[in-house]
């Protein structure tokens, strides 16, 4: 599989992905979930998760379908308060304040915590419109200023290249790994701080999501980044640490390398050996 995926990388002329950098304790912490619970009604979706993200490492949420991993990512940026009746309990201290307080606004967090997810979804408008679009609503008018941020953002998403010469086309016009790409363009613009993907290679073809697999490994140095996944290969590849959830709890938190060698808990075992999921 693992060579597969090089011959695969060498044909589409993609560097070789380096492995996570030496992974530190000290890092600070980016968020820091403490007995984290989430109702929707009466449904316990997230039972008492405590769960540390450190700064620039990609961390690895994995574990079967249903078992709260979109759920966890969404409370991230509070986009979880868009959908009614959730309840929570607990904290999630983000740069030393708690999300989840009343007075923390959801606004000012999806600025800096910023999203992409499963299915790209540009805005039927052009490459240059989609990436603007977030500077343009925090009163950025300036033509050159936004011209530069387009360019930087989609630079730093790895596909100026190949748009810079069409900035007025449709975006969805593009394919769905360009139009990924832009996405992640689109999360960049804003500057946040941390960015959150759900499953955002599992629409595209194998090269494009090498494509997007490469750009993480990049955006790692600038951004902390909690990327949903089903894909333990993929967990593997890019991450530094790894989260396996079960029914709603972490069940083990740990290095990726030492969790896929020698996970501590049989669940996880059974679930990265293939056994369910
Ligand atoms: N809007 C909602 N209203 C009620 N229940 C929900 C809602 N969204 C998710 N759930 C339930 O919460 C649980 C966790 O769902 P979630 O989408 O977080 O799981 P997941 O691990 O991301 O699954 P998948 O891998 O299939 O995307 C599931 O039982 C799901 O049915």
């Amino acid at each position: 599989m693992v060579q597969m995926i090089e011959r695969t990388r060498e044909r589409a002329g993609l560097k070789a992905i380096s492995r996570p950098p030496e992974l530190a304790d000290a890092r600070p912490l980016v968020f820091d979930t403490k007995r984290l619970n989430l109702w929707y009604g009466n449904h316990h979706a997230l039972k008492n998760i405590d769960l540390p993200i450190r700064e620039n490492e990609v961390t690895a949420i994995i574990g079967p379908s249903g078992c709260g991993k979109s759920t966890y990512i969404k409370t991230l940026n509070r986009m979880v308060d868009l959908i009614g009746g959730v309840r929570t309990s607990g904290e999630i201290i983000y740069r030393g304040r708690n999300i989840l307080d009343r007075g923390f606004s959801p606004e000012e967090l999806r600025t800096r915590v910023g999203m992409v997810f499963q299915k790209p979804n540009p805005f039927p408008k052009s490459i240059y419109d989609n990436v603007a679009y977030g500077p343009r609503i925090h009163g950025i008018r300036s033509k050159k200023l936004l011209d530069e941020i387009v360019e930087k953002s989609l630079r730093g998403a790895a596909i100026w290249e190949e748009v810079k010469d069409r900035l007025k086309a449709n975006a969805c016009s593009l394919s769905g790994g360009q139009q990924q790409r832009i996405c992640i363009a689109r999360a960049l613009a804003v500057e946040p701080d941390v960015i959150l993907m759900d499953e955002p290679t599992s629409a595209l073809d194998p090269i494009s999501t090498l494509r997007v697999e490469e750009l993480v490994q990049e955006l790692r140095d600038d951004y902390s980044i909690v990327i949903v996944t089903h894909n333990m290969q993929q967990a593997g590849r890019i991450s530094g640490r790894t989260a396996f959830f079960l029914n709603g709890e972490v069940i083990e938190y740990d290095e990726t390398g030492k969790m896929f060698s020698n996970p501590e808990d049989k669940r996880t075992e059974d679930y990265i050996s293939g056994r369910f999921g």
